[in-house]
């Protein structure tokens, strides 16, 4: 069997430490090395919750890749450093798998174009749990028949970006098949600023922040007389896992960017 050689970035953080399990757990892959910005030098091992892990922690990521040789970068940071981390990974021949948001179109369009200038892949998710993917697959669906829509996403408060990864891509798939409309009174006036959402394409997106909620998302579509509301919740970060090990595999396969797991799940 080939090895996959992976290294983590972020791996102190809620989601990185989750896929640090999952590597670790996983036949046939292998933590090479973390890259973390407050820490130079080491070992995993070194900090809470990993003990036993003898994994070597870089903060710079040029020395990071040159010493582990990675096939793999798993990125779970913040979106600036992503951006750089996903550009500095495919610069050096590595497949980045990104759960990083707030990666802009324009991101997407210089990391697009540098796949194929290097001809190797990236996959960049906004949400890896398959429950999420299809929630937005089945949104899609619903906004050709449904022009009315609020998306409401719901997230812990120690979220950075808003509104989230998942909920602009839920809006940019409901954009590709739905009529454009802008919704509501055409007089209708905020009282207070924000009270109706952000607008992508004439719909609302509406983003709560709250401690005790992890990842939630709910789609409401509106026409006469009745509503479709499409409901999705992670309760924790192992909800993630399983895409995550999806995208891995498939990243090892491909020689273009894939942006959103709906796009490689059958
Ligand atoms: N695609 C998906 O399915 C999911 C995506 N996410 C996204 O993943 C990202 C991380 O989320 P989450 O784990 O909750 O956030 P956390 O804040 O828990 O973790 C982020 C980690 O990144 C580290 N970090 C910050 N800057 C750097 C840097 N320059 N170099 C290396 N590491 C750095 C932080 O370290 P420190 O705290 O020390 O600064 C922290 O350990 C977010 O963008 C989030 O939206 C989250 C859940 C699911
Ligand atoms: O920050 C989070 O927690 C999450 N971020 C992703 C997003 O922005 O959509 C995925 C999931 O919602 C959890």
């Amino acid at each position: 069997m080939n090895i996959v050689k992976i290294v983590i970035a972020g791996p102190r953080g809620k989601m990185g430490s989750e896929a640090v399990k999952l590597v670790q757990e996983t036949e046939g892959y292998e933590l090479v090395a973390v890259l973390d910005h407050k820490n130079d030098g080491g070992m995993l091992s070194e900090f809470p919750g990993f003990s036993g892990l003898d994994i070597p922690v870089f903060a710079d990521i040029s020395a990071c890749l040159k010493a582990s040789e990675p096939d793999v970068l798993i990125d779970l940071t913040t979106p600036e450093v992503g951006m750089h981390h996903t550009k500095t990974a495919l610069q050096y021949g590595v497949r980045p798998v990104v759960g990083t948001t707030g990666f802009t179109k324009e991101n997407l369009k210089e990391l697009e174009e540098l796949c194929h200038e290097k001809g190797i892949g990236a996959i960049i998710a906004p949400n890896f749990a398959l429950g999420a993917v299809l929630m937005m697959k089945f949104s899609q669906m619903a906004g050709k028949y449904f022009n009315d829509v609020e998306i409401i996403e719901m997230h812990h408060d120690q979220k950075l970006d808003a509104p989230s990864g998942t909920a602009v891509k839920t809006a940019e798939m409901i954009a590709e098949v739905r009529e454009t409309k802008v919704q509501g009174h055409p007089n209708e006036k905020e009282t207070i600023e924000g009270a109706r959402g952000a607008d992508y394409d004439g719909m609302h997106i509406h983003s709560v922040r709250l401690p005790g909620l992890i990842a939630h998302q709910q789609v409401m579509f509106g026409a006469s007389g009745q509503t479709l509301t499409i409901k999705h919740d992670s309760y924790n970060r192992a909800s993630f896992m399983s895409g995550v090990k999806i995208a891995v595999d498939t990243v090892l396969k491909i020689d273009t960017l894939v942006y959103g797991l709906e796009n490689i799940i059958e």
